[in-house]
């Protein structure tokens, strides 16, 4: 039999996220890091396959063709659904590529009429009216206004979506969902009508998420933050348990590598640093200015390892990173940024890391294709959104490894997450 859920993720912590609720809600999950080559036979023994791209940032043709690969892949596996998985905080640009990417998901699918919806109400993220909040404020106030990449400056969803697609975008609001699965049903009957091809739908519990997902049952495509994975498994049977979370147990060094410059990295570094742990900061204006940054980090890494975890971070303040850009260029600054710590990741691992936890979603790409890793089986959660996963290294040893969404975790996330893996293995 086919997989029954085939979901494509643009960012590698945001399919970590997502496989995370469907193993939670009982699906067995793998997940692989990009399409695997068409000419490679596949036995795939899962309910659910998440495709990890790179795409958020890229241009958004680049992203499109990357998607349809996956999408192509995915139907050829003899998924029943496809789910579109972005970022709870709709990271993109009025280039896209949340549009895009919808727009070419549906035409290749014969649909007419999909959902979009960033909700994931664990994490703080809920959507009022179309608007979308990160915990008590509206997106436009959160520390989204400064991403380096894709600031969010509008919170109005309605509006942002409209802005990236030629499809008329509608909304379904807060009192139908209330109203359950048939009213939902039927708005979206009477958008589709109306001639909307998409529309925004709010959700400010799990509970609504619930209801969605079971209005959503047999769309051929849905697209989402990971929040809608936890009522979709149900619309196969599947029920909530944590049985598909076993990994085999952790051994090796421990480090952490964040490049993530959001809000709640900034504060876990910062706790991180008040713990008096070993940490290296990684400064681009010097990897800019040609010093041996990479090999300062690892000779520092080396002498510190064996007494516990080591953080090597770029992880800086909107400000800092605002002069850095200013010299470097936003997109130079970020791919010099991903190229060194991916680099020195590689080399935490050829010195015997084998625990290790990374920062930020394109971070986490970088790193996860230098170091060679293809797929991932997911275990337990560390905080919502982000659980510890293994990975086979090209050599076939294992490496535990958590890719941590930039917003995602709380401040103590750095320590905790490797005192949770060995609780979990106890
Ligand atoms: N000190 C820095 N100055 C400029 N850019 C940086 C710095 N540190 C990280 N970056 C870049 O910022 C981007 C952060 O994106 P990402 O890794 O997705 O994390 P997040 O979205 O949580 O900030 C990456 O491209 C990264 O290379
Ligand atoms: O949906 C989310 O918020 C995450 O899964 C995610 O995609 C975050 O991306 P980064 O902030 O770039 O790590």
């Amino acid at each position: 039999m086919g997989i029954r859920l085939g979901c494509i993720a643009d960012d590698f912590t945001g399919a970590t996220d997502l496989a995370n609720n469907l193993v939670r809600a009982g699906m067995r999950v793998v997940q692989l890091i990009d399409t695997p080559s068409a000419s490679v036979e596949q036995v795939i023994d899962a309910d659910a396959v998440v495709i990890a791209l790179k795409s958020r940032t890229v241009p958004a043709a680049d992203a499109v063709e990357a998607s349809l690969r996956a999408l192509a892949w995915l139907r050829s596996m003899g998924a029943e659904q496809i789910y579109f998985k972005y970022c709870s905080t709709f990271d993109s640009t009025p280039a896209g590529n949340i549009g895009p990417v919808t727009e070419a998901l549906m035409d290749a699918l014969g649909t007419d009429f999909t959902v979009a919806t960033p909700a994931f109400p664990d994490n703080g993220r809920t959507i009022f009216k179309g608007h979308l909040f990160v915990g008590d404020v509206l997106l436009s106030n959160s520390g989204m206004r400064h991403h380096p990449l894709t600031p969010m400056t509008d919170s109005d969803l309605v509006s942002v979506l409209g802005a990236q697609t030629a499809r008329e975008v509608g909304l379904v609001d807060h009192t139908v969902v209330a109203d359950g699965v048939e009213a939902i049903r039927a708005r979206v009957d009477a958008l589709r009508e109306g001639g909307f091809g998409m529309a925004i739908v709010d959700a400010v519990s799990n509970d609504d998420l619930v209801r969605l997902g079971a209005a959503v049952q047999g769309f051929p495509l849905v697209t989402a933050g990971s929040g809608l994975a936890i009522g979709l498994p149900a619309n196969w049977g599947f029920k909530p348990s944590r049985a598909a979370a076993q990994l085999p147990p952790p051994a090796g060094h421990r480090a952490v590598v964040s490049g993530s410059v959001s809000v709640a990295t900034n504060r876990q570094v910062l706790e991180y640093l008040r713990t008096g742990r070993p940490a290296f900061s990684v400064d681009p204006l010097r990897v800019a200015a040609g010093e041996d940054v990479v090999g300062q980090a690892l000779a520092f890494a080396g002498s510190h390892l064996d007494d516990g975890p080591v953080l090597v971070y770029s992880t800086e303040s909107a400000d800092t990173v605002r002069t850095v850009q200013g010299r470097l260029g936003a997109a130079e600054a970020g791919e010099l940024v991903e190229r060194t710590l991916a680099r020195i990741a590689q080399g935490l691992v050829d010195r015997g890391v084998r625990r290790l936890v990374v920062a930020g979603g394109e971070t986490s790409g970088a790193v996860v294709q230098a170091l060679g890793i293809t797929g991932l089986r997911i275990g337990p959660q560390i905080d919502p959104g982000v659980p510890w996963c293994a990975a086979a290294l090209p050599d076939g040893e294992t490496l535990h490894i958590a890719l941590k969404s930039g917003n995602f975790g709380g401040p103590d996330f750095f320590t905790r997450s490797f005192a949770l893996l060995d609780e979990e293995a106890a």
